[in-house]
């Protein structure tokens, strides 16, 4: 069966042909940019917002700090009053008062005075500059009847170091210019983001909403994540992946499932969801089988342009939309699901929650340690471990279903579709897991399909 759009249906007989990722990756960021719904704005705290995407300038009305204030804890003084002070020929000033952080300073400095000032008290009128601890020296008044409990006001200080006006003082708008544009609709709100925020006054902000991002997981044999494996059945292992690399870039997921593999109850739930989401990834049932329901109903209540990638694994992935929602059909075998969301769902997840930068990782180049033989005409995910000395070792596995491969492995690296393989020795780019594993060598933030970023790969 071929649908309105051109789909053929590969239940029985394989798929017809296969699209290159590239060409799908263009279609998902044209879509994107120009088709799709995103979600839409919404206030949070200041305390949530981080690695959220601002909506709004933030341009200060205020100067930051909003007052002179000391850098140093020691002596506010005039500055001028403390030239030619070395420790042969100390200074000396009477401190007349003290002042405290959070306090006005009231009294006022005259010649030959010092106040007693902590770090981030406000400075003295009177004074403009401040004396370190360290560059002076305590002396008690001559007529100070002892040294217990005495005022500021009974004190000497002698000053050994000349401190000229503005030295150690942290002036009014250092930090923040009043009308300062401190940060830009389209930020990555990073945590010090948060910290200058605050100092503005601000307590919310205004940000993309998180794109919702529904997880169907089909199959008779799938049980629900948390249910122990039971006789032929086996527990939910790809929805709890998707959840967390959904979260990971800044989509909000729901697991919906797992669901009977009745057409009905599928349609229901694909259309439902494609409602109530700004995205659906579903797993399994993606193939040529004949309870292989996903490809024909997403074709049916919406479009399905792509099914059938040149992409191993991950080969039966379709790609299409209900309404203007997208759905990523994803392989049930956990590994080919992995790199159907790696390659194509993460993208999308990342674009909806406004994020610039759509690749997920972190990249190095380092040399492999042994042949890796890939197929003519697919884009291989090959998952590699690097050796202790920092070369990159293909894992020796080839099920799709062998989701403890990608927990061994250290990243993957990408074998563009032209290529047989990479033999020993030749340096490839891996796309690390982990990023805080402890492997330091150079990094790269490489997009291989080469949108807005270095294109390393583009062969990919
Ligand atoms: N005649 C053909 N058969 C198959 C082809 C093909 O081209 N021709 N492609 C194979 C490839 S490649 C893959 S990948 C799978 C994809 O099949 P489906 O997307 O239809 O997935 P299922 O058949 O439902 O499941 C495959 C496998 O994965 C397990 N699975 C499914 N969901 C989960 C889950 N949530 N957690 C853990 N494991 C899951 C399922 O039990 C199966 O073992 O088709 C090949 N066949
Ligand atoms: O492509 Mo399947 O995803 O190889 O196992």
């Amino acid at each position: 069966m071929e649908s309105a759009q051109g789909w053929s249906d590969p239940r029985g007989k394989g798929f017809r042909r296969r699209w290159p990722v590239a060409e799908v990756i263009a279609w998902l960021e044209e879509s994107l940019a120009t088709q799709w719904s995103h979600p839409g704005v919404e206030t949070v705290p200041l305390a949530k917002a981080a690695g959220r995407v601002l909506t709004e300038a933030v341009v200060s009305q205020v100067a930051v700090p909003g007052f002179a204030r000391a850098a140093m804890d020691g002596y506010a003084v005039r500055g001028e009053d403390t030239f030619g002070a070395d420790p042969t020929n100390p200074l000396t000033f009477r401190v007349v008062g003290r002042s405290r952080p959070g306090v006005a300073a009231e009294v006022v400095v005259g010649s030959g005075e010092a106040v007693a000032i902590a770090t981030g008290a406000p400075l003295p009128p009177g004074a403009d500059a401040v004396v370190p601890v360290e560059a002076t020296r305590l002396r008690v008044h001559d007529h100070a009847p002892s040294t217990a409990s005495l005022s500021p006001a009974e004190l000497l200080v002698e000053v050994i170091e000349p401190t000229p006006p503005g030295r150690h003082v942290g002036r009014i708008g250092e930090d923040v210019a009043p009308g300062e544009m401190i940060l830009e609709p389209g930020r990555w709100l990073r945590p010090q983001d948060l910290g200058v925020l605050s100092a503005l006054g601000w307590r919310e902000v205004l940000v993309r909403r998180r794109p919702r991002v529904t997880i169907l997981a089909t199959g008779p044999e799938i049980l629900p994540v948390g249910s122990a494996p039971s006789d032929v059945r086996i527990p939910d292992m790809n929805s709890p992946m998707l959840a967390a690399l959904v979260e990971r870039d800044g989509g909000h997921a729901e697991i919906q499932g797992p669901l009977a593999d009745d057409r009905h109850v599928l349609a229901e739930a694909l259309a439902r969801a494609a409602n109530r989401s700004e995205f659906v990834i579903v797993s399994g049932g993606s193939s040529t089988g004949p309870e292989d329901h996903l490809p024909s109903l997403v074709a049916e209540l919406g479009s399905l342009p792509f099914h059938g990638l040149a992409l191993r694994p991950a080969g039966p992935t379709g790609l299409g939309t209900i309404g203007s929602t997208p759905i990523l059909l994803a392989p049930g075998n956990p590994v080919s699901c992995l790199c159907a969301y790696d390659l194509l769902g993460s993208r999308v997840v990342r674009r909806l929650a406004g994020w610039r930068q759509a690749w997920a990782y972190r990249a190095t180049r380092r040399p492999l340690t042994r042949n890796l033989v890939s197929v003519l005409g697919r884009l291989d995910y090959a998952r590699v471990r690097f050796d202790a000395r920092g070369g990159v070792e293909p894992l020796a596995i080839s099920g799709a279903s062998i989701l403890s491969s990608t927990v061994r492995a250290d990243g993957f690296t990408l074998i563009a579709p032209h290529s047989e393989g990479a033999a020993e020795g030749t340096v490839v780019t891996v796309w690390r897991y982990d990023p805080t594993s402890s492997h330091v060598w150079d990094e790269l933030q490489d997009d291989p399909f080469g949108f807005g970023l270095a294109d390393s790969n583009s062969a990919c």
